[in-house]
């Protein structure tokens, strides 16, 4: 069994990488790939990735800001569900994604219902971990504004810059994967001083850990 794991930075699976370093798992092959920050530089890399080898599953590990204030921070979650949250025109004071203009149909492939949602047919052990609905953005959300005008429109739990690209390439390409997030910051009117970015990758690379040693 051959497993991909990408994220969008080296730190966010730093720990992983450590762990794996000089270990072998009976089962799998575990490869990992730094993809860059955001859609185009994960959907390239991706693509890349694809045409060369195909793995029989690709997990996506990365922090990510939640809007529910009554989450904790270090909270991780498998993403069921991805939505872009920017691509598309606006119309004065209105925001109209792809859908909405008819220049996308909702059930278009990889859409089902305007949104990417994961199956997770044929994960194996897929993790006894919460499940989150995702948005896509390309500017992490610093307003109260934007903040709305996505929930209004999504209903999202969980901001990433990464999510859509990812689950877009694996469903068009038919391979098992999963979405794992670990929250670093709410979203909300900007403040980097209260993100908690280590705690995040602690957490997310504990999970990733858990989720290989089930493997042995
Ligand atoms: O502004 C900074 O100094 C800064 C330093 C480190 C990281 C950042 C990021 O913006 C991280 C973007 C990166 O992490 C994911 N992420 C984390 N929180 C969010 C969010 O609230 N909304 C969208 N993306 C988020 C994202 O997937 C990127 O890979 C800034």
């Amino acid at each position: 069994m051959k497993i991909l794991v990408i994220a969008a930075t080296p730190f966010e699976i730093q720990p992983l990488i450590d762990h794996l370093a000089g270990r072998q798992y009976r089962n799998c092959q575990i490869s990992t790939l730094v993809c860059g920050i955001g859609m185009m530089h994960t959907a390239y890399q991706l693509g890349r990735q694809f045409a060369v080898s195909k793995p029989d599953l690709v997990i996506q590990a990365g922090i990510a800001g939640c809007f529910d204030h009554s989450w904790e921070m270090g909270k991780v979650v498998v993403i069921d569900r991805e939505q872009l949250g920017d691509l598309g025109v606006e119309d004065d004071q209105a925001y109209k994604d792809l859908f909405d203009i008819q220049l996308w149909q909702p059930d278009q492939p990889p859409f089902t219902n305007r949104q990417l949602i994961n199956t997770f047919d044929r994960v194996p052990h897929l993790p006894e971990l919460p499940k989150a609905s995702g948005v896509t953005i390309n500017t992490v959300s610093g307003s109260e504004r934007t903040r709305q005008v996505l929930l209004d429109k999504y209903a999202p739990e969980v901001e990433s810059m990464e999510g859509a690209a990812f689950h877009y390439a694996c469903l068009l390409e038919k391979i098992p994967f999963f979405q794992l997030r670990s929250i670093s910051n709410y979203v909300e009117v900007r403040d980097k001083s209260k993100w908690k970015i280590p705690l995040a990758i602690q957490v997310l690379n504990e999970a990733l850990i858990k989720y290989f040693e089930r493997w042995n």
